[in-house]
């Protein structure tokens, strides 16, 4: 059976999955980074923490292909909201991914990878419907705190770069040049990039819990502490535990 990876960027986005794998995983430390591989609800799971940003997602996901031979690649966690109808708390499994601080202009085209011809990569759509068809779920069940608003679940493109977003003007300036990007991070396209030039299908799912403003660590920090594993629980627990996410 295939194994997926299912991979985060901060220790509180994967801390349940990891406390949920089987007594018999093991880990492996691999340039610097633990990976813990074993079964988690049954599904065979490499688990990893890339640490933020860009070259941190390719290594991640170039050692999780190369190393354990996953089939497919996850990667969860938060990201801040960029278009008008994403809100804290939404959540957006992307369709496509670019990295909106590529720029090799004159040489290739705005945003586009170079000697790779393109600019987007596309997720793998069967993995995307499943994260999508649990999110809704979720959101129909409303398993958040009263307080919280019912969250929308988007499908489109999300944005990557290294940078943390928290800059009103910043945010305006991405959102006239991306107008179809939802939200913003910083590892979903590195990683896609990597599992693209290996052949490998991934999806992306992130929990919106900033605005990218200039409000957005404070926001960012307090949804990490108090809500992201509410997400995780509703969603991906669900999701792993009726083996959808099993391959033939
Ligand atoms: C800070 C961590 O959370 C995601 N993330 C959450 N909010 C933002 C934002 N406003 N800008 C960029 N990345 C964000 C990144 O992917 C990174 O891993």
């Amino acid at each position: 059976m295939g194994r997926l990876a299912i991979l985060g960027a901060l220790h509180e986005e994967i801390a349940d999955l990891l406390a949920a794998m089987d007594p018999g995983a093991q880990t492996h430390r691999i340039a610097m980074r633990d990976f813990q591989v074993g079964t988690l609800w049954g599904t065979p799971c490499v688990i990893a923490l890339s640490r933020i940003g860009k070259v941190a997602a390719a290594a991640t996901a170039s050692i999780v292909i190369q190393e354990f031979g996953v089939t497919r690649v996850l990667f969860t966690g938060l990201a801040g909201g960029l278009h008008p109808q994403v809100r804290v708390g939404d959540v957006v499994v992307a369709d496509a991914l670019m990295q909106h601080d590529m720029d090799a202009r004159p040489l290739f085209g705005r945003h586009e990878i170079p000697l790779l011809g393109r600019e987007r990569f596309d997720t793998d759509a069967a993995l995307s419907t499943l994260l999508l068809d649990s999110a809704r779920d979720f959101a129909g069940k409303g398993g958040l705190p009263a307080a919280s608003a019912t969250p929308r679940v988007h499908h489109g493109l999300i944005a990557t770069g290294d940078i943390f977003v928290n800059d009103n003007a910043l945010a305006h300036t991405l959102r006239e040049r991306l107008p179809d990007a939802l939200c913003l991070e910083m590892e979903g396209a590195a990683m896609a990039q990597v599992c693209h030039e290996f052949g490998v299908p991934f999806a992306v799912m992130r929990v919106i819990s900033d605005s990218a403003d200039h409000t957005a660590k404070t926001d960012f920090t307090d949804f990490l502490v108090n809500l992201a594993r509410l997400y995780t629980a509703g969603i991906l627990k669900p999701l792993l535990q009726s083996g959808a996410l099993r391959d033939a």
